[in-house]
């Protein structure tokens, strides 16, 4: 019997960015397809400046090799606010598994809070070390770069299903999107994994789309629809996306979200890792009901509707 070797697809954004209407077409079929085989792909041209994510490396680099007491000062408080740093072990991707091999940093949006009562404040700030004046404007650039990025995909996905082009966009359109720093701690030669516990337990994302930037080091697995994991092998110059719940909900799962996991890798363990991912969530409020031309006789809604807001605390509040 002869088996195909599949990999996750990497698609050129370029035709989309710049192309006419069949090229533009052209392209958000070939997400579509990645995205019910795979739930994720690899983009190309994806028009991210490069210096910006040079840069943004370096910004997470210095951050993390602040001693842990200035780190801790920032610390993760609740999941309404969702930024700041989570410390390693704070986390489990995977509930049923002991704590991540990783420390994060999360930022949200920057909004003026002068007008908001200073009771509310710290669920809408974000934090920043004092003691590095750049990282904020590097970060907030990043946040920046990375909303453009996603909305274009967001207006593939969008063409992808007969959608008018903004349709994801104005839904995303408050920008409840967080921007994480990632490194994963080096780790002694000849590190065994005691009980399960990885670099990042096997979980799915909650919101709509993902972005994921990483190093050269590797050990980002993808699961199969057949329950192989696949590496998903650095590829410089791209970005990894993949799907979340909340867009395979929204699409009754023509676009699929799959598990992924950080596992030790077997070579490079004692070196550590950086990426860096941005999750998309929907306005709180943006109503999360199938969409129609995702279901027909063969495949009914199969989630009653939900606000974004509600399904992702909900979420939230299971990982801490
Ligand atoms: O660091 C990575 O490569 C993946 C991280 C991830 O999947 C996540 O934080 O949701
Ligand atoms: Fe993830």
């Amino acid at each position: 019997m002869a088996t195909t070797v599949s990999t996750i697809p990497v698609i050129d954004f370029g035709p989309f960015l710049t192309g006419d209407t069949a090229a533009r077409k052209a392209v958000a079929a070939a997400m579509r397809q990645a995205s019910q085989d795979w739930g994720f792909f690899y983009l190309s041209n994806h028009g991210m400046p490069d210096e910006l994510l040079v840069r943004s490396f370096q910004a997470s680099r210095a951050f993390f090799a602040l001693p842990e007491a200035h780190k801790r000062e920032l610390a993760w408080q609740s999941a309404s606010s969702n930024r700041g740093y989570v410390a390693v072990r704070r986390e489990r991707l995977n509930p049923n598994k002991p704590g991540d091999l990783k420390e994060a940093f999360n930022v949200g949006r920057e909004e003026d809070l002068s007008h908001i009562p200073a009771a509310e404040r710290p669920y809408r700030e974000n934090r920043w070390p004092s003691e590095q004046p750049q990282f904020r404007d590097t970060a907030l650039a990043l946040f920046e770069g990375c909303v453009t990025a996603a909305n274009r995909v967001l207006e593939a996905f969008a063409l992808a299903l007969d959608l008018p082009q903004q349709f994801f966009v104005d839904s995303h359109d408050q920008q409840h999107h967080t921007l994480r720093l990632l490194r994963y701690p080096p780790l002694p030669a000849g590190f065994q994994p005691q009980n399960g516990e990885s670099r990042a337990g096997s979980h799915t994302d909650y919101g709509s789309i993902t972005l994921l930037f990483q190093d050269a080091v590797g050990g980002l697995e993808v699961r199969t629809r057949d329950g192989r994991w696949v590496q998903a092998t650095p590829i410089p110059g791209t970005v990894v996306i993949n799907t979340g719940d909340l867009m395979q909900r929204w699409t009754n799962h023509v676009f699929c979200s799959t598990p992924h996991r950080v596992a030790v890798p077997k070579e490079h363990l004692t070196k550590d890792r950086y990426s860096i991912a941005f999750f998309c969530h929907p306005n709180d409020e943006a109503e999360i009901r199938c969409i129609e031309s995702c279901s027909d006789a063969k495949n009914p809604p199969r989630y009653p509707p939900i606000t974004a807001g509600q399904y992702l605390m909900e979420r939230l509040n299971a990982t801490y």
